[in-house]
Parts: C-alpha cells; sequence; structure tokens
C-alpha cells in the first residue's frame, strides 16, 4: 500500500510535484498515467526516498521506505536512473546486492529465471541492449521478494515479446496480493494491464479511478444520418448538447444519448437515416484530460516548414532488437 497526502516537490521555482494525495492499493495493478514532464518519476523517486518531499508525506505499507528495518522486502522499484557497474555481470550485479541485504544465491538464480536472462547473465551489463537492461532492472526490484512493485516506464526498449512478459509479470505480482504501481504515458499501455489508473498532469491529478469507469465518464458521441440534418440540430439544441456536422446530412451529436435522440427525431417526424452510438477510446478520454497539461507538445508543421522540427519518435515507439540475442 502506498499513501501519498499533500505531497510536493519544488526544484527552485518549478514544482514538479503539486500536493498529491493517493493511495495505490494491493492487489490490483494501479497505472501512474501522464504525459512527459508530468511529475511520474519525482513521484516515485519520492516513494522510495531517492528525492526529499518539499511538502506533504508519503508512505509505503503505513511508513517512509527508508524507515522500514529490511526496505528491500517492502518495495522494489525499477526506476530510470540505473546503477550498474557496465564491467559487472548481471549475475554479479545481481549477487553484489543481494549480500548486502542477507538474500541467498537462490533467490538470484531464480530472478535471473524470472526475468529471462539466464542467457546472459554471465554477460557484462554494459553490454546489453535498452531491453535487456529493463529486464535486469525488474530482476533488482523482484530481488527482495517485496510486497510493493514500482516500475517507472517499465515496457520502456522492450520488444512486443517483453511487453507481453512486463504485463503478464504485472498481473501475477498484483494476483498474489502485492501492490503493483507502474507508470506509462502511453493510455494504450496502461488499458491493457492495469485495474486502476492515477492520472498526474503538470504536478496535478488529474483523474483517480478504475480503468472501468475512465470511459464512461468521458461519455460518447452519437452519429446521426438524415436528409433532414438542420431541423434536426433545432429540435436537439440544448444546454450542454454540441453538434458537428462532418459531412452535408451527417451530424455528431453529444451530450443526449441515441435513445433520446431518436424519440426527438420520432417526434418531430424527422427522418433518421442512421443513429450510432460512438464509445469514445480510452486514448480519447486521456487526450482531452491532459490536453492542457502537456509539457512538451509537438507542433504540427507548418505550411511554410518554419519553426516546427519534426517530432523525435517516443523512445518506447522505437522497438529494441532481440533481448537475448545482442548480447556482447
Ligand atoms: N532534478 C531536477 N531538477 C529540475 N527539474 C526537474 C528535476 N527532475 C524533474 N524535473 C522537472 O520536473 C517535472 C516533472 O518531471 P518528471 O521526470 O517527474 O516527469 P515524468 O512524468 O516522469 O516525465 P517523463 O515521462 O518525461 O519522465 C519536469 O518539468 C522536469 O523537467
Amino acid at each position: 500500500m502506498i499513501e501519498a497526502r499533500g505531497l510536493v516537490k519544488k526544484y527552485g521555482s518549478k514544482t514538479a510535484v503539486d500536493g498529491v494525495s493517493f493511495t495505490v492499493r494491493p492487489g490490483v495493478v494501479t497505472g501512474f498515467l501522464g504525459p512527459n514532464g508530468a511529475g511520474k518519476s519525482t513521484t516515485m523517486r519520492m516513494i522510495m526516498g531517492l528525492d526529499r518531499p518539499s511538502d506533504g508525506s508519503v508512505t509505503l505499507n503505513g511508513k517512509p521506505y527508508a524507515s522500514h528495518r529490511s526496505p528491500l522486502t517492502e518495495a522494489g522499484a525499477l526506476l530510470e536512473a540505473k546503477a550498474i557497474h557496465p564491467g559487472r555481470s548481471a549475475r554479479d550485479h545481481l549477487r553484489a546486492l543481494a549480500t548486502t541485504h542477507g538474500i541467498g544465491d537462490r533467490r538470484v538464480d531464480e530472478v535471473i529465471d524470472m526475468t529471462g536472462l539466464t542467457a546472459v547473465a554471465r554477460k557484462r551489463a554494459g553490454g546489453f541492449s535498452l531491453g535487456m537492461g529493463q529486464r535486469l532492472g525488474i530482476a533488482t526490484a523482484l530481488l527482495g521478494d517485496p510486497k510493493t512493485l514500482i516500475l517507472d516506464e517499465p515496457v520502456n526498449g522492450l520488444d512486443p515479446e517483453g511487453v507481453l512478459w512486463v504485463r503478464n509479470l504485472a498481473k501475477y505480482l498484483a494476483s498474489e496480493g502485492r501492490t503493483v504501481f507502474l507508470s506509462s504515458h502511453l493510455m494504450s499501455e496502461v488499458a491493457l494491464t492495469a485495474d486502476h489508473v492515477i492520472v498526474i498532469g503538470r504536478g496535478k491529478i488529474l483523474a483517480d479511478v478504475p480503468v472501468s469507469e475512465f470511459v464512461d465518464d468521458g461519455g460518447g458521441s452519437v452519429r446521426v444520418r438524415t436528409p433532414d440534418a438542420a431541423r434536426l440540430v433545432e429540435v436537439t439544441s440544448a444546454d450542454g448538447v454540441t453538434v458537428t456536422a462532418d459531412e452535408p446530412g451527417l451530424l455528431q451529436i453529444s451530450g443526449l444519448d441515441a435513445q433520446r435522440i431518436g424519440e426527438l427525431a420520432a417526434e418531430h417526424r424527422i427522418v433518421l437515416h442512421e443513429l450510432t452510438p460512438q464509445a469514445s477510446t480510452l486514448e480519447d478520454v486521456y487526450m482531452e484530460l491532459t490536453s492542457d497539461s502537456v509539457e512538451y507538445r509537438t507542433e504540427a508543421p507548418s505550411a511554410h516548414g518554419a519553426a516546427a522540427a519534426p517530432a523525435a519518435p517516443a523512445a518506447d515507439d522505437v522497438l529494441s532488437g532481440s533481448t537475448q540475442g545482442d548480447a556482447r
């Protein structure tokens, strides 16, 4: 269980995390979703005691992380900055950490096996691909068999098989009753992995809901085809109703459900050729929710080719090579 209350982090005049309060519960996967620069990593670093809050507090299983007698068994984290000696093998890295925490070699071999690193465990970690580095980071997080797992962008750099593996692992760990908190800037990823989602934008919590409710809150629109569009617009006009015309005779109406639109059309003897409820996707709801919170927005290329630089692909849009075959 993770409990944040009024958590604030300022870097000089920049407020990275702006008074957030949330609870991450055991037994489910909770996604921590937000655009780049929203404050996800900073929040996770504060949970793990790596950054000191400017105000507020965060506890892990009832206490600040550093106050636990055996912190590695309370929480394991995959955070962006990895402190892995590049000349050391994956196995030696894990063994060194295990020894200082009184963890036996058997657990080291177990986590190597769980993370699919067996074939490369004796190779230099410095030669690892991004995906293998992620697997080693996850192995490190699992070493103490922790009750809580905190994973910052765990699918970054993983190939499709690796992405699927992280998803299944997160679900499995939650099904064992552990607390699993993982960040992503991709709604599609969170939708497939998490049961619950906390959305953050510019350091503030924008939503804290079960994934299944996320889309309901966004509402959908209804696609209506009619030869009498002008009259239908007239009879449906009311506060909170918006109508857009995509092409002659085709309307998108939001703020009224399909049943009510059908009833209004019948009352006014307006012929309808189509009446289709359109569910908004999770991605639509997320984009709408965070549209004011995107720190590094990609400008559309201008017609004259000036100013707008091409957007770099997000790191996790670039699939890494084989996770096993490219060890040196
Ligand atoms: N050490 C630091 N010094 C100054 N500013 C920082 C520092 N760490 C983070 N920030 C700023 O705080 C804000 C939140 O950053 P953070 O890394 O927590 O966001 P994030 O949601 O994890 O984004 P990303 O997905 O890009 O990592 C950003 O504006 C970032 O530039």
